[in-house]
């Protein structure tokens, strides 16, 4: 039967399966398939093509899956498989990825995070092989051992990873206490002469290592069971659970035999209960209800429930799973009073978890999934007040009194619906320690002078309470959601736009570390250390794969990936920094940026910062802005009060400053720019006078009044002291245009009608063109020297 829908390259081989519970999914369900030469079925290994890593079409840039399900579905994209995923050690969370004992090549671990297991087929790169074997086992041996094709990707699977708490996750040993005696547990594909798949060896001799002893004779056994199935009731009788689990399934498949294997994932295999495969923890525990009301299901239920079909032809040469035979059995045909209690057994079940099921209000059901009201000790918690004092949120000693955190305003109201669980945390912007120590100061003055320094990371932001809220809230619901979306970020230079973002970035790692929210990448690019915007697209596609390329082939990558579903993708958040000099003439880099968290399947979520409040509506188009949604926030100049406080955290239980010079301070500098970096730098500096002063390692108003002047005296504004007034003016006219642009670079042109517009306002002759060129040209600075 060939599916004409669409896309002809795909092909379903044989009848439809059919099943009450199928026909209540509607969805048609099959056993084999056919895309281009990858012919495969239930219970077979694929390689499915990722499109988040470097080369998604290479064995390297693929997963690892098991197919447990192949049906067709609605829309465009049809032919679709339910899978198991298998990671390779680095696509496993960091505390595991990084471990010696795993074989990044070799092995791959059965991974039970919720990725979304429902792929198209069409994504499928080729077969493969998975061997479970021991977790004591070493995979390199076992590899030798097994003499396997070597132009068919085979791993091992020592591991699987499972969920140990909500979020937190263990590694299992892969194949269960009883299976460790036994051969690994390989499957085969099936020996298709139309396609170039690998034949194992399982035809072939098999070399008389213990190992491969015992795999023959499990292929043996296999094979038996097999001619079992074919044989209805001849089977030989020596595996009683076999026996018992045994059934009829002539009405579902007349013209086949039919083996119902039990998986070796009876947990996870469980979840295919749920009548529409969602909701894994409602379905959880609607099992085990239903389980408990029927007294213990028998395990022919369970066989029925967990079950995954396929054809057994005469000559399939599969090899079954090894030291399975506890949870297998063979179903066979014509035993009518067995195929009546089989269906009567499964209607009833079906029905009673449909009911729970239906009776489940779904915002329960959903919630559950996020979090869940009964772990509430995962969620963050408000810290106790008597404690708050030295310990905040994560644990890191902060020496300030939290303060009350203000209401979230951000205009993402779905956002505000999710974190509204997760609120109930008193949050407060903390930076942890540094982990190089800087050197030891020998008095209290140097070591106020370390504290001051801007590149010392501070302990606390104060007065950006609000912002990093904003920030905060707007982020964790992206990241609960799974959704994309862009935050656009605004402030004067040091206005701790950058510390604020990076410290809300640290606290979301910190708790996705603690298990309370789920995984995410962060990936940072800055304006300022980009040779020319097109760059933006290398230096994005190198942090996120690890792969340099040139900037249209990144540009392409970069589409592909954020364009494309990944079922396995985590949320990426981006960190533009300085967006105004990413600006070009077709503003193609901010826009492609601003577009990908627009597509469903991204789940990009950027943030842009920048100097100017207004750039967007005043540099950029309308549809690029309209990209960058009404998501802002302002970080505003600081007040005196706010540069006050922040310089007093620094000097935290130091007596080195008398307080009013600390006034002083603030004032001047929020007078001009409310800059915390400039109020710090002078703080400083009045620290290194004190020193060289003889002043009791007190710093006092005169020293940061010398500070100050020092500041005025510098180097530029002496230079600029002595210009002639043609030159001053033209300056002032560059640095009203960068203002107003808010972009370093200017045209000629723009300077010049600035200058016409100072020149009228202070009353002086306005410049010819010839004479304000000459004002830039080197000549002119040349004889301005010279004169
Ligand atoms: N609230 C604050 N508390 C303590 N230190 C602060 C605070 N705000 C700013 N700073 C200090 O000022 C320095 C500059 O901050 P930051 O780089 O975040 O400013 P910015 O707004 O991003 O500036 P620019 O636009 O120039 O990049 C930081 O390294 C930090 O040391």
């Amino acid at each position: 039967m060939r599916n004409t829908r669409n896309n002809p390259l795909v092909e379903w081989k044989g009848s439809a399966i059919s099943t009450n519970y199928y026909d209540y999914c509607k969805r048609t369900y099959y056993r084999e398939f056919a895309f281009g030469r990858i012919h495969g079925k239930i219970g077979d290994f694929v390689l499915i093509s990722n499109a988040d890593s470097a080369d998604p079409d290479t064995v390297e840039g693929c997963d690892v899956a098991e197919i447990l399900k192949l049906f067709e579905a609605k829309g465009d994209d049809p032919y679709k498989a339910k899978v198991k995923w298998y990671s390779r050690p680095n696509g496993l969370p960091k505390k595991f990825a990084s471990s010696k004992e795993l074989y990044q090549n070799l092995e791959v671990i059965q991974d039970n995070r919720s990725f979304d297991d429902i792929v198209s087929i069409e994504t499928f790169f080729s077969l493969c092989q998975v061997v479970g074997i021991d977790m004591n086992e070493d995979p390199a041996e076992v590899m030798k051992s097994l003499e396997l094709p070597t132009n068919f990707p085979v791993y091992v699977c020592r591991y699987k990873l499972v969920y140990a708490a909500k979020r937190v996750f263990k590694l299992e040993p892969y194949l269960k206490m009883n299976d460790t005696s036994s051969s690994p547990r390989i499957k085969t594909v099936k020996d298709t002469s139309s396609s170039p798949r690998i034949k194992t060896k399982a035809s072939q001799e098999i070399p008389s290592s213990p190992r491969l002893k015992a795999l023959k004779e499990k292929v043996l056994r296999n094979k038996k069971l097999e001619q079992g199935v074919k044989n209805l009731g001849n089977d030989d009788g020596n595996d009683v659970d076999e026996k018992e689990e045994r059934l009829n399934n002539k009405k579902n498949s007349p013209s086949f035999d039919i083996q119902i294997t039990t998986s070796l994932y009876e947990p996870q295999q469980s979840l295919t209960l749920d009548p529409r495969e969602r909701n894994p923890v409602v379905l959880n525990r609607e099992i085990s209800g239903a389980t408990r009301l029927w007294g213990g299901a028998p395990s022919c239920w369970k066989t029925m429930l967990g079950c995954s079909f396929f054809s057994a032809k005469k000559n399939d040469p599969h090899i079954m799973p090894s030291g399975s035979a506890p949870r297998r059995s063979s179903i066979l045909e014509h035993h009518g009073f067995e195929t009546w209690i089989r269906n009567l057994a499964y209607e009833v079940v079906c029905h009673f978890i449909f009911n729970i099921y239906e009776k489940t209000p779904s915002s329960k059901r959903n919630k559950s999934e996020i979090i869940s009201p009964t772990k509430s000790s995962q969620r963050l918690r408000r810290p106790n007040k008597k404690s708050s004092s030295k310990k905040d949120l994560y644990g890191n000693t902060s020496p300030r009194t939290p303060k009350s955190v203000s209401k979230l305003k951000t205009s993402e109201t779905s956002s505000k619906k999710k974190s509204s669980s997760v609120r109930l945390a008193h949050l407060t912007p903390s930076v942890p320690e540094r982990s190089t120590s800087l050197s030891t100061p020998n008095s209290a003055l140097q070591e106020a002078r370390a504290r001051l320094h801007v590149s010392a990371v501070p302990k606390s932001l104060p007065c950006r309470e609000k912002e990093f809220d904003n920030i905060y809230y707007f982020l964790l619901g992206k990241i609960l959601d799974g959704t994309g979306g862009c935050m656009y970020i605004s402030g004067v230079p040091g206005t701790g736009k950058t510390a604020t973002v990076q410290e809300v970035v640290r606290t979301l790692q910190n708790a996705t570390s603690q298990g309370e929210i789920p995984e995410f990448q962060f990936v940072e690019l800055n304006g300022m250390r980009l040779t020319e915007p097109r760059q933006a697209y290398v230096q994005l596609l190198k942090q996120l794969t690890g792969r340099t390329v040139v900037a249209e082939q990144a540009q392409q990558l970069l589409e592909r990936r954020f364009t494309h579903t990944g079922p396995r993708r985590i949320t990426t958040l981006l960190l533009v920094d300085e967006l105004d000099l990413l600006w070009t003439r077709r503003q193609d880099v901010v826009y492609n940026l601003l577009d990908w968290p627009t597509k469903s399947s991204s789940r990009l979520v950027v943030l842009t910062i920048a100097n100017t409040m207004n750039l967007p509506e005043r540099l950029l188009m309308g549809r690029v802005t309209s990209r960058l949604g009404l998501t802002r926030v302002t970080f505003h100049p600081y007040t005196h009060k706010q540069l006050e406080e922040i310089v007093l955290a620094r000097l935290e239980g130091m007596k080195v400053f008398d307080p009013d010079a600390v006034q002083l301070v603030a004032r001047k500098v929020a007078a001009v720019s409310g800059d915390a970096r400039r109020a710090l730098d002078i703080c400083r500096r009045a620290t290194e006078l004190a020193e060289n002063d003889d002043s009791e390692g007190m710093v006092e108003m005169k020293h940061v009044d010398q500070a100050l002047l020092e500041m005025v005296a510098s180097t530029k504004v002496q230079a600029i002291r002595y210009c002639s007034k043609i030159e001053q003016l033209f300056l002032s006219a560059v640095a009203a245009e960068v203002q107003r642009t808010g972009v370093e670079e200017t045209s000629f042109h723009k300077v010049y009608m600035q200058l016409r517009s100072l020149c009228t306002f202070d009353g002086y002759a306005l410049p010819s063109i010839t004479e304000a060129l000459g004002v830039c040209s080197p000549s002119w600075q040349l004889s301005s020297t010279f004169n």
